[in-house]
């Protein structure tokens, strides 16, 4: 447990992690003897001479007072190591996340990151500061009981010693059984918050299906699950604490028993077995304890197994001898690519100049997008490659790839805060007139003049209190402070209205000028316009060549012209 905690620890809190845990060591010794001392004590005030005791009584005051001034020591160094590894793991937790390729993204993440980095980390990192010292004082203050009370009667030490290993497997057996149900109430809590998250998002979609009374059957569904899985949970665990109640119990009484033998066979005193009996009965109290610790600690444990896993996944490779491109220019070499087992990109082979635009057109899940994320190695290519200046992006350094290109997507994200916050993450460390200067080219300045707070208006969680075309100025915004070589569009215009869409396609023209560009795009003028445009069907290039080349040809590309055509002339 605690070699794991070091491992999702890292090096950087090994030394402070075993420095607590050898103080709370110590602390548990010293709790130990301080117990063994009332044997003294009482033996010398039930034997003839009680005034003896008197110096017994001075050592058990002292090494109690030395005790509570480790144990004060101890929990506060366990306080402090669980609170900085807390701040530390979000750090480290938070950028393996952003290290991590899309692709890891899939559906169910949602859920499980939310949980990692609620309840999760401060459940792993809540080792050190609430159970660490317990569990050592459970295990440790007995074991120097025991050793202590070998020293006054070997036979009835070696009695209480057989409680160790019992003690150890009834834990061992309860840790086994409860792993398989943790792992299936961690799979449910994990469905849960998927789905209570999905619910809040899908409100709008919901109440559009008349549904605003009824409950959301996905969701409750789900909750009963989390409910079995607990309560089978619970159930697991309730035979090993029972198991751990009697053991501990028929271990006194079995000591009982033999100290009653010893005194009536007149190999020990009755004073003697008493204290040994109050000893033994010191020990029973944090052996008890241990199955309450040791489920929260599996609890834990769990959490910091979930916590590895992340941790232990690789981010895409990063060149040892990061290559540097030379130019702009893109190449798709025979390019595969599959999602799931499933081929999205099917050996596609294409080139753009420097400073052309390229157009990618094709039916709804022929593999658009996959392409653009290719070229932006959100995935790396199951075969072939792609280059930029000549370069294969997986033998550049990311930071550099990513510097060279600006994305804008259909879906835009914005964080909460203001429009001028949410535009400089194109170049954080860009100057107030170049962000202002970015945003007016997106025409963005009209939409600030609107807000009531201006520059300083928050847009609030995802952007909510912008329309879809205001958030999509905002990230054109952003690609322009950005200043990048190369621009991805997806899908930037559809679904705007008339007049989001002029003030977009004002801010796209000034962003495309003089760069590389490749776009996804179903808007008319703007594929007609591209140096070369590329038709994908089901993840092959059916065919390529300018916007008259290809309706030259009378091919898909044609056809496609003439369906979209269709509505203008009707109009
Ligand atoms: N994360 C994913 N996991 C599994 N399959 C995926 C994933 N993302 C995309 N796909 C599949 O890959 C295929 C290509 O998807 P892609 O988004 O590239 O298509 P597209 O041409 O851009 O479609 P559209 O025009 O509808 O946006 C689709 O069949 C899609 O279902």
């Amino acid at each position: 447990m605690i070699r794991m905690l070091l491992r999702v620890l890292g090096d950087d809190y090994a030394r402070a992690m075993r420095r607590t845990v050898a103080l709370m060591t110590v602390t548990a010794v010293v709790e130990g003897l301080s117990y063994a001392l009332l044997v003294p004590v009482l033996a010398a005030l039930l034997g003839d001479d009680p005034a003896r005791a008197v110096p017994w009584l001075a050592g058990f005051g002292g090494a109690v007072a030395v005790y509570a001034v480790l144990r004060y020591f101890s929990d506060l160094s366990g306080m402090r190591v669980g609170t900085t590894m807390l701040r530390g793991m979000y750090y480290r937790l938070g950028e393996h996340l952003a290290r991590l390729p899309i692709g890891w993204y899939d559906t169910g993440r949602v859920g499980e990151v939310s949980i990692m980095a609620s309840r999760g980390l401060l459940q792993a990192m809540g080792v050190s500061a609430h159970l660490l010292a317990p569990f050592v004082s459970a295990c440790v203050t007995p074991l120097t009981i025991v050793v202590v009370m070998t020293a006054f009667n070997w036979q009835l030490g070696l009695a209480a010693l057989v409680a160790a290993p019992i003690v150890a497997a009834i834990q061992a057996w309860t840790a086994r059984s409860m792993a398989a149900t943790d792992h299936e109430r961690h799979t449910r809590d994990k469905e849960a918050t998927g789905r209570v998250i999905e619910f809040l998002q899908a409100q709008p979609v919901l109440r559009a299906g008349g549904r605003t009374g009824e409950r959301f059957d996905l969701l409750d569904d789900s909750l009963r699950e989390v409910q079995r899985a607990s309560r089978r949970t619970v159930l697991t665990v309730l035979p090993g604490a029972v198991g751990l109640t009697l053991t501990v119990q028929a271990i006194f009484t079995a000591l009982l028993v033999l100290g009653a033998y010893l005194v009536i066979g007149g190999s020990i005193g009755a004073a003697e077995i008493l204290t040994i009996l109050v000893l033994a009965a010191r020990c029973a109290d944090p052996l008890l304890s241990l199955s309450d610790i040791g489920g929260k600690l599996r609890g834990a444990r769990s959490e910091l197994d979930r916590l590895d896993t992340v941790l232990r996944t690789e981010p895409l490779p990063e060149p040892a001898e990061p290559l540097l491109p030379a130019g702009h220019d893109i190449t798709f070499e025979s390019v595969t690519f599959q999602h799931a087992g499933r081929t999205v990109i099917d050996d596609v082979t294409l080139s753009l100049p420097e400073g052309q635009r390229l157009a990618v057109v094709g039916p709804s899940g022929a593999g658009k997008s996959t392409l653009l994320q290719l070229l932006a190695r959100f995935y790396d290519v199951g075969s072939g490659s792609v280059r930029v200046g000549g370069a294969d992006v997986r033998s550049m350094n990311t930071e550099e790839l990513m510097r060279r290109i600006a994305i804008v997507f259909q879906n835009v994200y914005l964080f909460d805060g203001t429009i001028e916050e949410n535009v400089r993450l194109g170049r954080p460390d860009a100057t107030d007139a170049e962000v202002r200067a970015a945003a007016s080219a997106a025409r963005l300045d009209e939409v600030v003049e609107r807000l009531p707070g201006g520059w300083s208006a928050n847009v609030g969680e995802g952007g909510a209190l912008l329309s879809g075309g205001e958030r999509q100025r905002v990230s054109i915004a952003r690609a322009l402070l950005k200043d990048a070589p190369i621009v991805l569009l997806d899908e930037v215009t559809s679904a705007l209205d008339p007049v989001n869409e002029a003030a977009v396609h004002e801010g796209i023209e000034r962003l495309m000028a003089g760069r590389t560009v490749v776009m996804v795009a179903h808007r008319l003028r703007t594929v007609q316009r591209a140096d070369h445009i590329v038709f994908l069907d089901q993840g092959r290039l059916v065919e390529q060549g300018t916007h008259d080349e290809l309706l030259r040809r009378g091919g898909r590309y044609a056809d496609f012209w003439s369906i979209a055509m269709a509505p203008v002339a009707s109009e």
